[in-house]
């Protein structure tokens, strides 16, 4: 890897330098040939597993620990940063650099209270939904590989330490301009130094002045926007929507009790610490504008609160205009600049997930079922999933209204298919593979990663990756303790 320390050298107070502590026996749990490619590697050898290990320094890499804050559940926590990540610098790429980080490489000066560890299970976890969602086409963070090793570390009960090797874009989240606020009492200097790095990095067709970092503030909030409809229409409930967890260029960024929805559940909550439902699923895009104005907030000293309020007053339009573009490529509705249009299509698609709410049906499973729609005929496997098929048929007679006719059966038929994924990351799925990479057998691990590499397309050899789950798998809620 070759690695240029822009942050490492422009930055030298927002990080403390840190080793890693090792791992004992280290081997690969998982690789990802697709994210392996974005960093010019092509095979994992011996010499890459002990340096990501932390065991062999790393030629190029600097070892830091970055330091932010954020909003946790509503409340302030002053001083968080990276407990148990450490980042080796940016890697030079065919098309860019990445920032590479160990998660689980041991204590940092940020861990307070924790071991600085990762476990096998919420390594894992890391690694399948950052490659998942990146397939589907949502914007996130991506792992190289899962490093496991005989590293006892204790969570509810003895566990495997291992490391996610992950790779971003950015590391910097909302909470990177929180601290840089909050700890200098609302001064304009640091806020500005760090405004001007993320620009030159991340927003580099923008100058660093006044209209500059306007136009930054309404990319960032674009950015939020889609990504959080791009969750909200495939499906995904984070789970941990702190402003510490939220990436300023607008990936999905730390995975820990996430879940993809089994059966529609607007008020899903998939973490077991959060049982007032702060961060569940219908819970989503309100929480993102609540980031966005956490955001705002520390940034008030570099842009006046006008600007700030005008661009946060667009978010919830941008993020209805991007959902609604993705359901309509869902549902085979055509696109159209037609305003009049956006509330029935709204209503249309509310009407259907409502149903699908109702009658206790698979969003993911459902909706493939339009690849098989010959929306003129009396009957198809769609119509089949619902017990109600009253209902379904006065919903499908308002559809047909909307859609009009259909040119071409066949290749609209193709295009639902390439709309609504046959593979997600079901938390019961990883569960198996995960149990089994427990015992030493990384094949279900294997096997579920390649059916997650194209979501889209029909593997016969996968049929059991795409059922509904069994009863004790049905709506898992995860713990936060990863
Ligand atoms: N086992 C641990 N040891 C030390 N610090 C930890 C541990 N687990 C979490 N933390 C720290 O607690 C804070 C909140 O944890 P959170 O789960 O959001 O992040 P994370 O999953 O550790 O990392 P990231 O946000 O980089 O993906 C972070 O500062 C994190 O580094
Ligand atoms: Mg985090």
């Amino acid at each position: 890897m070759h690695f240029k320390q822009d942050f490492f050298e422009q930055l030298p107070d927002f990080y403390e330098a840190v080793m890693p502590s090792g791992l004992p026996s280290p081997h690969w749990l998982a690789w990802s040939d697709d994210a392996a490619s974005m960093l010019g590697l092509t095979q994992p050898n011996e010499q890459l597993l002990q340096q990501l290990a932390g065991n062999q320094r790393m030629p190029g890499a600097t070892y830091y620990a970055q330091i932010y804050s954020g909003h946790q559940f509503g409340g302030y926590s002053p001083q968080l940063g990276d407990g148990r990540s450490i980042i080796l610098g940016e890697a030079a790429g065919p098309q860019g650099y990445w920032d590479v980080a160990l998660k689980g490489a041991g204590p940092t000066p940020f861990s307070r209270h924790g071991d600085g560890r990762a476990v096998t299970r919420s390594a894992i976890r890391e690694f399948l939904v950052s490659e998942a969602l990146f397939h589907l086409g949502v914007p996130t963070t991506r792992a190289l590989a899962v490093i496991g090793s005989e590293l006892p570390v204790w969570r509810e009960t003895l566990e495997k330490g291992a490391i996610t090797v992950r790779l971003a874009r950015s590391h910097i989240r909302f909470g990177h301009f929180e601290h840089s606020y909050y700890s200098t009492g609302g001064s304009a200097e640091r806020v500005k130094r760090l405004a001007d790095f993320t620009i030159r990095q991340h927003f580099p067709h923008l100058d660093c002045d006044a209209a500059g970092y306007r136009q930054w503030f309404v990319e960032v909030v674009e950015a939020t926007a889609r990504l959080i409809a791009s969750w909200q229409a495939i499906g995904f409930a984070h789970g941990v929507m702190n402003t510490d967890n939220m990436s300023i260029v607008g990936d999905s960024f730390d995975f820990g009790p996430f879940a993809f929805l089994d059966t529609f559940k607007e008020d899903f909550i998939c973490n077991h610490s959060d049982p007032e439902g702060r961060y569940a699923f219908g819970q989503q895009p309100g929480i993102g504008l609540w980031n966005l104005q956490c955001l705002a907030q520390a940034l008030t000293p570099i842009i006046s609160s006008d600007v700030l309020l005008a661009a946060l007053r667009c978010y919830q339009p941008m993020l209805v205009k991007h959902y609604l573009q993705l359901m309509r490529q869902k549902l085979g509705l055509p696109a159209t600049e037609d305003e009049t249009r956006l509330s029935d299509d709204l209503a249309l698609i509310g009407a259907f997930t409502t149903m699908l709410e109702q009658q206790g049906l698979d969003y993911t499973l459902t909706l493939r079922h339009f690849a098989a729609l010959d929306p003129s005929a009396t009957h198809s496997t769609l119509r089949d999933q619902f017990v109600d098929t009253a209902a379904f048929d006065h919903w499908l007679a308002q559809y047909r209204q909307r859609l009009g006719t259909i040119p071409d059966i066949g290749l609209w038929q193709e295009q639902r298919r390439q709309q609504n994924p046959q593979y997600i990351l079901r938390n019961y799925l990883a569960q198996q593979a995960i149990a089994a990479a427990e015992q030493g057998d990384t094949e279900p691990l294997q096997r579920l990663y390649q059916a997650l590499r194209t979501p889209y397309d029909t593997h016969a050899e996968f049929t059991d990756l795409a059922c509904r789950p069994p009863a004790w798998g049905e709506g898992l809620i995860m713990s936060c303790s990863s």
